[in-house]
């Protein structure tokens, strides 16, 4: 085909569009914007016929993988290695098919920033300008409502909305969800129609879950170049290639349901679907896709397992696995948390894998991590012990703790990090910066009458000046974090609830009891202040992460292998001196709180103005 008739890159044209709407050229604005939405809608339309064709394709070699139980019978490592390699025939199928209508550079993925700006679906909020300017109050009014569908709380686009309600020749009918295929009008009262709309929803969940399974394939960087397979080890390689392809599109489970405005996890929720294939005939008939999307999952699954049990792949299941196993809720939002930026999220561990991180801590300390035993930085009521990543790994390199284990607290951070990074629906990448497992622990006999905190209130990324409602974003305030989590391993203490409270640090507004995989996520600025009440028996346990915008700040233990032993234990070094550099001090703050006596300090420096300094006023954080 003549490459004028390829699909061009639609984030260009939307840039164009971009462009003409901030020069005012409202006609030329327009044409660019509706041709970028719509260039998107082909571009995924030809992806997934592509996909569908190569898929078809491609399932003879695939069908005998999947027959029966013949994967249960079959042990023959190459005959396995044999069966992965019809997933790559496909990836080239694929890549074939989609040259054919796809211009070279409309084929790489997209940027973040584009992916959120549709997402959101911020080119109607665009559109929506340049048709009311363009006098074209209909369309006007459509852009405006598809915009406010996705962004119902944005109070602007309710008014505007409002308005075109009240203007002459803009009728109901007008208010139309562009992006929305074939709407099924709700009535609450009629089962039917309500059945319909669920089909339609775990239609358009599935749809979207194909979208994304398509952006793994075609993005290159997911395929080995090395196509040769003439020895064994090439074989294993190539396997291991075909293996991350499969591994891409599983967790695309993950990415859509997390999206808010998404039907929640459950729908994906495989146990529901397992009894449905098993003894329901009726449902497999209603819900045809369902059923292939489910068979499709656990044959690609058994091929996962394969490799994580033969090729030495890892691989963490993100249906059956942790996540979707115990259902991840959304316990509690924005408005329960009476803030900004804040989320808990139920079931992200299991009861087991607490267990195995608890036995992790208490291994460690015993062991003499350089941290157990000692009082608490913050209160000299209780005890503390840390853990970081990379102390456990060396730790299971001694082979004082299990490897497994040192991996999972590894794999939680990774876990963490894709929730939250869902749920906040963040534009830029979100890297970890520091992950650190601490326990607090009461001292017995020392409880009485005790008034202070296990940890005062603070911000965790700048300085809260007493007094004054100000925070100061510079060192030693951990300046470069963005989002905080708490993943919570156990419920047998007393005491020890995480708390958020007002810019004033006073007025408590929120208040979440720690249990064993309850999340907790929030944006680490001034809007967000917290603590953590006395521990007054027991140990608490729990895992805490940063996250960081910035790629550069992000650390690099997950591509541990490139480093020596040495840089290892110097970049430990550093993490340990950036993350919690009062642990690494003898004696206790005399007033028992690291982050007072901080305060204190910057409180008499004030030094207004001065470089590098960066005193956080605004209302909202920005994730
Ligand atoms: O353990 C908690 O609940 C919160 C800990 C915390 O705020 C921190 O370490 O900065
Ligand atoms: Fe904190």
């Amino acid at each position: 085909p003549q490459s004028s008739s390829l699909l061009q890159p639609y984030d260009f044209l939307y840039y164009s569009g971009v462009r003409a709407y901030f020069s005012g050229d409202w006609s030329r604005a327009a044409e660019l914007l509706e041709k970028s939405i719509e260039t998107k809608q082909t571009l995924l339309k030809v992806q997934r016929n592509c996909y569908q064709t190569c898929e078809e394709a491609g399932s003879h070699s695939f069908k005998v993988v999947t027959s029966g139980d013949t994967i249960h019978t079959v042990r023959d490592s190459l005959w396995d290695l044999w069966l992965l390699d019809g997933v790559q025939q496909k990836a080239e199928c694929l890549r074939f098919c989609t040259g054919r209508h796809i211009t070279p550079t409309a084929q790489l993925p997209v940027s973040t920033d584009i992916d959120y700006e549709f997402g959101t679906r911020n080119p109607y909020n665009f559109l929506q300008v340049t048709y009311y300017k363009l006098e074209k109050l209909q369309k006007a009014a459509a852009a405006a409502h598809t915009y406010f569908v996705a962004n119902p709380s944005h109070l602007e686009m309710r008014n505007n909305i409002e308005k075109y309600r009240r203007m002459e020749g803009v009728t109901d009918d007008d208010f139309q969800d562009r992006e929305v295929e074939n709407e099924i009008h709700w009535a609450s009262s009629d089962w039917t129609q309500a059945a319909e709309k669920w089909k339609a929803c775990v239609n358009e969940t599935l749809r979207l879950i194909e979208d994304c399974r398509v952006l793994c394939e075609v993005a290159p960087q997911h395929l080995p170049e090395d196509r040769g397979v003439d020895s064994l080890d090439g074989a294993f390689e190539k396997a291991a290639g075909d293996l991350s392809l499969l591994s891409c599109r599983h967790y695309c489970v993950t990415q859509v349901a997390t999206r808010p405005g998404r039907i929640s996890f459950s729908i994906v929720k495989h146990d529901l679907y397992y009894e449905t294939l098993g003894g329901d005939t009726e449902s497999p008939e209603t819900q045809p896709e369902i059923v292939s999307y489910v068979q499709r999952s656990l044959q690609e699954k058994k091929l996962l397992y394969f490799g994580v049990e033969n090729l030495d792949f890892s691989f963490t299941d993100p249906v059956r696995g942790p996540i979707h196993q115990v259902g991840v809720t959304i316990t509690m939002d924005d408005e329960v948390m009476n803030g900004t930026n804040r989320v808990v999220l139920d079931g992200v561990m299991t009861e087991k894998e607490c267990d195995r991180i608890l036995h992790l801590a208490t291994v460690s300390a015993s062991v003499g991590d350089g941290y157990g035993g000692r009082r608490s930085p913050h209160t000299p009521h209780e005890t503390f012990e840390g853990l970081t990543v990379l102390r456990a790994v060396k730790l299971a390199q001694q082979g004082l703790v299990n490897h497994s284990d040192a991996q999972l607290l590894h794999e939680l951070g990774e876990r963490v990090r894709v929730l939250l990074h869902s749920y906040f629906r963040s534009p830029s990448g979100l890297f970890i910066s520091f992950t650190h497992l601490v326990c607090r622990s009461a001292v017995a006999g020392e409880q009485e009458g005790r008034l202070d905190l296990s940890h005062p209130v603070h911000v965790d990324n700048c300085l809260l000046e007493p007094g004054t409602n100000q925070c100061w974003k510079e060192p030693p305030a951990f300046i470069h974090r963005d989002l905080s989590a708490v993943l919570y391993l156990n419920d047998n203490f007393e005491g020890g609830e995480l708390f958020f409270t007002n810019r004033d640090t006073k007025t408590i507004t929120a208040r979440v009891k720690p249990s064993c995989g309850r999340l907790v996520g929030f944006s680490s600025g001034p809007v967000n202040p917290h603590g953590v009440t006395a521990v007054n028996s027991g140990r608490r346990c729990a895992l805490a992460l940063w996250f960081t915008k910035e790629k550069k700040k992000g650390l690099f233990y997950l591509n541990l292998s490139f480093f020596t032993v040495q840089e290892r234990e110097e970049a430990e070094d550093l993490w340990i001196a950036d993350g919690h550099a009062a642990l690494n001090k003898d004696e206790r703050e005399p007033e028992g709180s690291t982050t007072a006596a901080r305060n204190t300090r910057n409180a008499q420096i004030p030094k207004e103005g001065s470089r590098g300094r960066g005193r956080v006023t605004g209302g909202r954080d920005e994730l």
